[in-house]
């Protein structure tokens, strides 16, 4: 069995408003909507491999709060499984989202309602969730 492993994070800022918002991304090769991520590097734990497929992405370096954990689990193929370890980070203003084109096809910030029409494979809307919980307890 083949293990894979990836990192990344729920990016949100709070609007004017109060409203919070996410930063999702398309993936350019399967379309599909999710958070920034990408595979752990050799010697490198979940926490650096966040951060770093954070900014090779979006161009942020938002502040982590690794205190925030949620994995989601999937299968590749019948031997291949992997798993992708997400942490909260707080957009610090005045940054601005960078899309690594090779990657992203585009990029949005949504509100928790409007991500639900994006986040449908299994698990994101779960760990999007987790996240609004955790910031607004
Ligand atoms: N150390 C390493 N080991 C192996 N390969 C490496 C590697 N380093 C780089 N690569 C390769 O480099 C490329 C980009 O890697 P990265 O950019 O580093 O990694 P990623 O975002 O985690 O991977 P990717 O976009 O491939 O996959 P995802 O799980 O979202 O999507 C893959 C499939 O899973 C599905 N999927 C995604 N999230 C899902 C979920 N929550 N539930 C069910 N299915 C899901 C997607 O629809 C899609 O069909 C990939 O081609 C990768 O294979």
């Amino acid at each position: 069995m083949i293990m894979e492993h990836s990192a990344g994070a729920v990016i949100y800022k709070k609007r004017a408003d109060g409203q919070l918002e996410y930063l999702i991304v398309q993936s350019v090769i399967n379309h599909n909507w999710g958070f920034p991520k990408g595979h752990l590097e050799a010697s490198e734990d979940a926490q650096e491999a966040a951060k770093r497929e954070v900014f090779e992405e979006v161009g942020l370096k938002p502040k982590f709060d690794f205190n925030f954990v949620r994995k989601t689990h999937y299968a590749l193929t019948d031997t291949k499984f992997k798993t992708v370890t997400f942490f909260l980070a707080k957009y610090v203003p005045g940054q601005e989202v960078v899309a690594q084109k090779e990657e992203i096809l585009a990029d949005k910030w949504v509100t928790f309602d409007a991500a639900k029409e994006y986040l449908t494979e299994y698990g994101k809307m779960g760990v999007l969730t987790a996240a609004r919980d955790y910031i607004e307890k």
